[in-house]
């Protein structure tokens, strides 16, 4: 009699997950045998999880992921030089604890991106927040941003972020303004936060990719010293995905 007022308080403080818990316990007959101080436990436990799982949807979503990737789903039978011991080391996301950087090149195709998503979406999943951008994209947008009046507060979300995902790194050439917001980014996150970078460009290319020798020289000094780097190798995943999936067209 007295249950539907306290669900009602449960959920008027918020409390989503006690009154969901509390709601299906109610449907179980042999509750009465639990004591109140394990039914309490399990409303809590379940508010917990809940919590959790909402605050993991917000961090997914505000990293605007470009692939649907997990660290336990990468297919490691391709032989392209991908270290399995190195992304299980990764996937611990202590490297963002130590603020540390990832460096990930190889030919297109080769799954550079789908690493990168995967290890932001086990950084989400740690509970650190993350960011996916095209850098040729986010270069853009700082050029925009500095036009109407965002630029500062861009760069501010940007520098806030654990873990920041640069894709496509080396894909088109770069002015000076781009070069200095480039320096600006990696300024504020050098030894406080992760950066990721995926690039075609083979490292030892980047400083000449970046043209101006001072600001290559204080741009890959923030990056690359602290920096775990893959190198991949190989053909396309892409023809890879579209021979498997003609095959089970066939089948
Ligand atoms: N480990 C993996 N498991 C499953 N699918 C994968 C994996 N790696 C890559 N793929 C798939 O292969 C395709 C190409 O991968 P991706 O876009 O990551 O390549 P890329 O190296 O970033 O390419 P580009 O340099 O052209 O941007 C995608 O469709 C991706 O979902």
């Amino acid at each position: 009699m007295l249950l539907h007022p306290t669900l009602e308080r449960l959920q008027q403080l918020r409390l989503s997950g006690m009154a969901n818990a509390l709601h299906e316990q109610l449907q179980q007959p042999d509750i009465a045998t639990l004591s109140f101080e394990e039914r309490l436990g399990l409303l809590l436990d379940r508010e917990a999880t809940e919590r959790e799982n909402r605050r993991l949807q917000t961090r997914l979503k505000q990293a605007k992921l470009r692939q649907n990737a997990a660290v336990e789903d990468i297919d490691y039978r391709a032989p392209r030089g991908l270290d399995k011991i190195l992304m299980t080391r990764l996937a611990t996301g202590q490297w963002i604890s130590e603020h540390l950087n990832v460096l990930i090149t190889g030919p297109t195709g080769v799954g550079k991106s789908y690493l990168a998503c995967a290890l932001a979406n086990q950084a989400c999943r740690l509970g650190y927040s993350a960011r996916y951008r095209r850098l040729p994209r986010l270069l853009e947008e700082l050029g925009i941003a500095r036009a109407d009046g965002r630029y500062s507060k861009l760069l501010a979300e940007l520098a806030k972020t654990d873990l920041l995902i640069l894709d496509d790194w080396g894909l088109t050439p770069m002015n000076n303004e781009q070069r200095r917001d480039l320096l600006e980014i990696l300024d504020d996150r050098c030894r406080t936060r992760s950066t990721l970078v995926t690039s075609q460009l083979p490292l030892e290319h980047w400083h000449e990719y970046l043209a101006d020798p001072t600001l290559a020289d204080a741009i890959l000094d923030r990056l690359v010293h602290a920096a775990y780097t893959l190198t991949l190798r190989g053909d396309s995943m892409r023809k890879r995905t579209s021979t498997l999936t003609a095959e089970a067209v066939t089948q």
